[in-house]
């Protein structure tokens, strides 16, 4: 008899063959999904999951209990773990997917590990910590056929799909350049540019050993130095503010122009980096080959930060248009628009964009989980999409310098030395195997 994770790991495996309604109705019960990272963001990503009439939570895991009363709340009697790869193995059986929303360092070590037992994963945004593991990542979710999606659940709301369909429609023409920007800074999280020099007792509730994870090690800080939030700013944990923002912000860039390919070629500047965070400010100019969707064969993408803004020279804005604090700049051949980080875009010609409705993103995983039906933005594209943000802060470490880079080697081509920033080291008992 089959038991039941084996019954739907053949049911994932099946996925293109087998009509959506019989897999429905086959399904001898609800998805059953254990939320990994159960506070901040976990907290929001186990919600939404559990408000799917046809989901169950099963398990839970976060690495300190303190942050776990909401979801005993939510469920109770699930049982609640401080190491994920524990509760897996314990539970497996009853498991069909993982919400992973933990620090960017562990979403690769999380998520591969979860789809190599045949797990849906939705995973917070950046898909990964580095360029090699978003690669992994990908290659991983189409090896397992399971159903993925990235956290970056602006991509489902009805501005981004208004904008998106707008510049498909050709209201602006073909885009001859985007400017995207985000007003947080590199290393504002933690109010820290060093390590702290004052340490304090790990808090008992909390297994410091497993948060640090696949990262070097060091004492843990203070509340909020690096956990919970404040790890963004520190290059062992998080990406800085491109890292925070990029998946969100370049994420219509990139369906709006169908951008399936690798940047040909980076080049950054920033405010001055040290070993520890990343720069308060940073510019990263890309160039990508060009699209249907461009009026040239190729496109320059370019990526501002910490409050750093594009001009409106080129475009037929008014000199003194306001752009908002985050958001995107579309120059086409006709007109300009402007999308701003959640709020309604806007057309340069003043023309009326017809809305599209939003939906909900954390629900379309559990739909496309029922019916086989990837979701626009599983790993296949949060995994490319990702490798060219992270690459924005390789290219931080060559301030000046031109990057070429090759994305089917996965390789900078005309500096090896760059080539050491694309994976980390891992810590022993860490280590992230290859797909
Ligand atoms: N899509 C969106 O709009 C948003 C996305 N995010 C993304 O969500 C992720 C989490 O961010 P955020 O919630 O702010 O981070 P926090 O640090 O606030 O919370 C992360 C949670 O995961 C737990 N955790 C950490 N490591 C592990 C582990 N190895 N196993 C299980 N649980 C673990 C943390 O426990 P502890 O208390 O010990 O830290 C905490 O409960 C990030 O990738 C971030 O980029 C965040 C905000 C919004
Ligand atoms: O959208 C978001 C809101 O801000 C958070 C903190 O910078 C981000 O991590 C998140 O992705």
């Amino acid at each position: 008899m089959l038991r039941r994770r084996q019954f739907l790991a053949a049911s994932a495996a099946g996925i293109a063959a087998a009509p959506a309604f019989v897999r429905g109705q086959n399904l001898n019960s609800r998805v059953q999904i254990a939320g990994i990272g159960c506070d901040g963001k976990g907290w929001s990503d186990i919600k939404e999951m559990d408000s799917h009439a046809a989901t169950q939570m099963v398990a839970y895991c976060d690495v300190d209990l303190s942050r776990t009363e909401k979801v005993k709340d939510l469920t109770p009697g699930a049982p609640v773990y401080q190491d994920f790869r524990e509760m897996l193995a314990r539970h497996g059986d009853s498991i069909d997917a993982v919400t992973v929303s933990t620090p960017d360092h562990m979403h690769a070590f999380i998520g591969l590990d979860a789809m190599r037992q045949g797990k849906h994963v939705y995973c917070q945004k950046p898909l990964t910590h580095n360029v090699w593991e978003a690669r992994q990542m990908a290659l991983q979710a189409k090896q397992s056929g399971v159903i993925t999606r990235l956290g970056n659940q602006i991509h489902s709301h009805t501005f981004y799909r208004t904008a998106v369909a707008a510049i498909q429609s050709g209201v602006i023409g073909k885009v001859k350049e985007v400017h995207s920007w985000c007003a947080a800074t590199g290393h504002g999280k933690s109010f820290h540019i060093s390590r702290p020099k004052t340490l304090e007792d790990v808090p008992k509730t909390l297994a410091w050993n497993q948060w640090l994870g696949v990262a070097p090690e060091r004492p843990y800080g203070g509340w909020k130095i690096y956990h919970p939030w404040g790890w963004r700013d520190w290059q062992d944990f998080g990406n800085g503010a491109l890292g925070d923002f990029g998946c969100h912000i370049l994420d219509p860039v990139f369906t709006a122009l169908k951008i399936n390919a690798a940047p040909i070629e980076l080049t950054a500047d920033h405010t001055g980096l040290n070993d520890e965070v990343w720069p308060a400010q940073t510019t990263v100019k890309y160039v990508f080959p060009g699209t249907d969707w461009t009026a040239r064969p190729a496109l320059p993408i370019t990526w501002y930060d910490g409050g750093r803004l594009p001009t409106l020279r080129g475009t037929d804005f008014p000199s003194n248009q306001a752009l908002p604090k985050s958001g995107s700049l579309f120059v086409g051949e006709q007109a300009s628009l402007v999308l701003p980080h959640v709020g309604a875009p806007f057309v340069s010609s003043g023309a009326l964009l017809d809305e599209v409705e939003g939906l909900n993103h954390y629900h379309g995983w559990v739909d496309g989980i029922i019916s086989g039906q990837q979701p626009s933005d599983g790993f296949d594209y949060g995994g490319p999409l990702t490798e060219a943000v992270l690459l924005g802060n390789v290219a931080v470490r060559y301030r000046g310098e031109t990057l070429k880079w090759n994305g089917k080697a996965m390789q900078f081509t005309n500096d090896d030395s760059a080539n050491a920033w694309l994976r980390r080291d891992y810590r022993d008992g860490w280590d992230i195997a290859a797909v």
